[in-house]
């Protein structure tokens, strides 16, 4: 089956004297360097990056709000940019801001964009999905940040899209409001709705997405399900040594760190490791103070990466990379129903003059 959403060695250049980037060549600045990766229907996927890493750029060229300048893009089996008119009416997309008129109530701002979607769900019950219920009176410039979020979603669900885009959902909201939304995406892509999630949240990746893709530098480093990627980390034991012994004392397959006593052991068998470990300290009557044994995190994987600076993305150690990580294929999932809406296509503008065509 077709997948939901598919890149193949997709790159997108900013022409010169556009206002933003730095490192441009006489050719301008290639902010997408080659990436590809499908999603399959009824999948989220998240793509995260450090900052510039290309996200947003990537993200444009999938939503149809700017052309690539070499590889393609595919949206439901269409070019989003050259078949709008085919895909626009299936997707929808939550961007970075919203930008709607402030005077407008909330059910006014709702009720204008239902009126340009076809098939839109009834106002009551987006506000409702979105936590907005009750507020249909207040003025957008009235709202807090976090509920401004939650209306940029509800715009995005008005018209039951089949694809989904979510710009960082999330940024603004308080805790409870994080978890409400995590569990309206869940409830959509439960309903077949395909999800392309960026954040800068990693515990948001680890609740939510069923694989993600790191980029650094326009290009993908790391991809996999979550699982997969903090797998191929290794695991961490840490403990404080009492006075007098010394890290050279610990058997041998527990390599060690050590600086002032602390103690730190990285190893590709946590269990087997601290086993041993336990054993040891059993034996001689051992303290370790402050023990403490965790399994890799994405954050770890993600901060390795982003302290890669002056990489091109490539050249990873071998233990960050899950497989093919410039592969991102995956099978197909079933086929959800659903129409369009996408608000808001103006904060965009200044990057698809700036596309090099
Ligand atoms: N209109 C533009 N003209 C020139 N360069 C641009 C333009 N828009 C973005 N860039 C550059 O392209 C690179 C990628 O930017 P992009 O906004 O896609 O990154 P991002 O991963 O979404 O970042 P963030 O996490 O900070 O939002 C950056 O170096 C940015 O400065």
């Amino acid at each position: 089956m077709t997948p939901a959403i598919e890149a193949t060695d997709l790159r997108r250049t900013y022409v010169e004297g556009s206002g933003r980037g730095t490192g441009r060549g006489s050719g301008g600045f290639e902010a997408v360097r080659g990436i590809s990766f499908a999603v399959p229907r009824g999948e989220i996927f998240a793509l995260l990056g450090t900052n510039g890493a290309g996200k947003t750029s990537t993200v444009e060229l999938l939503e149809g709000l700017a052309v690539p300048s070499a590889g393609t893009a595919r949206v439901l089996g269409h070019d989003p940019y050259r078949e709008r008119s085919a895909v626009r009416p299936r997707i929808g997309i939550m961007l970075q801001e919203g930008g709607f008129p402030s005077d407008l109530t909330v059910a006014e701002t709702i009720r204008m964009w239902a009126g340009c979607t076809s098939g839109a769900r009834p106002v009551g019950e987006a506000l409702a999905a979105t936590g907005l219920a009750g507020r249909e009176r207040v003025r957008i410039k009235q709202l807090s940040g976090g509920e401004r979020r939650r209306l940029d979603l509800a715009l995005a669900l008005l018209g039951r899209p089949e694809v989904l885009f979510l710009d960082e959902p999330t940024t603004g909201l308080d805790a409870e409001g994080r978890r409400d939304t995590w569990n309206l995406v869940r409830q959509l892509r439960d309903g077949g709705t395909t999800v392309l999630l960026t954040t800068h949240y990693l515990e948001e990746v680890e609740a939510l997405a069923d694989r993600l893709a790191i980029m650094h530098r326009g290009e993908i480093v790391l991809s996999g399900t979550p699982a997969e990627v903090t797998a191929a980390r290794p695991a961490r034991i840490r403990f404080t040594l009492p006075e007098g012994v010394l890290a050279a004392q610990l058997p041998l397959r527990l390599r060690a760190a050590e600086t002032d006593g602390h103690v730190e052991i990285r190893t590709r068998d946590l269990q087997e490791d601290l086993a041993v470990l336990l054993a040891w300290a059993g034996e001689g009557g051992i303290r370790l103070d402050g023990l403490d044994a965790r399994s890799a995190s994405l954050e770890e994987a993600f901060l390795d990466i982003a302290s890669r600076d002056g990489s091109s993305g490539g050249g990873l150690p071998g233990d960050v990379l899950t497989g093919d990580a410039r592969s991102g294929d995956a099978p197909a999932g079933g086929v959800p129903a659903g129409k369009v809406q996408t608000h808001d296509t103006t904060a965009r503008t200044d990057r698809q003059e700036a596309d090099a065509r």
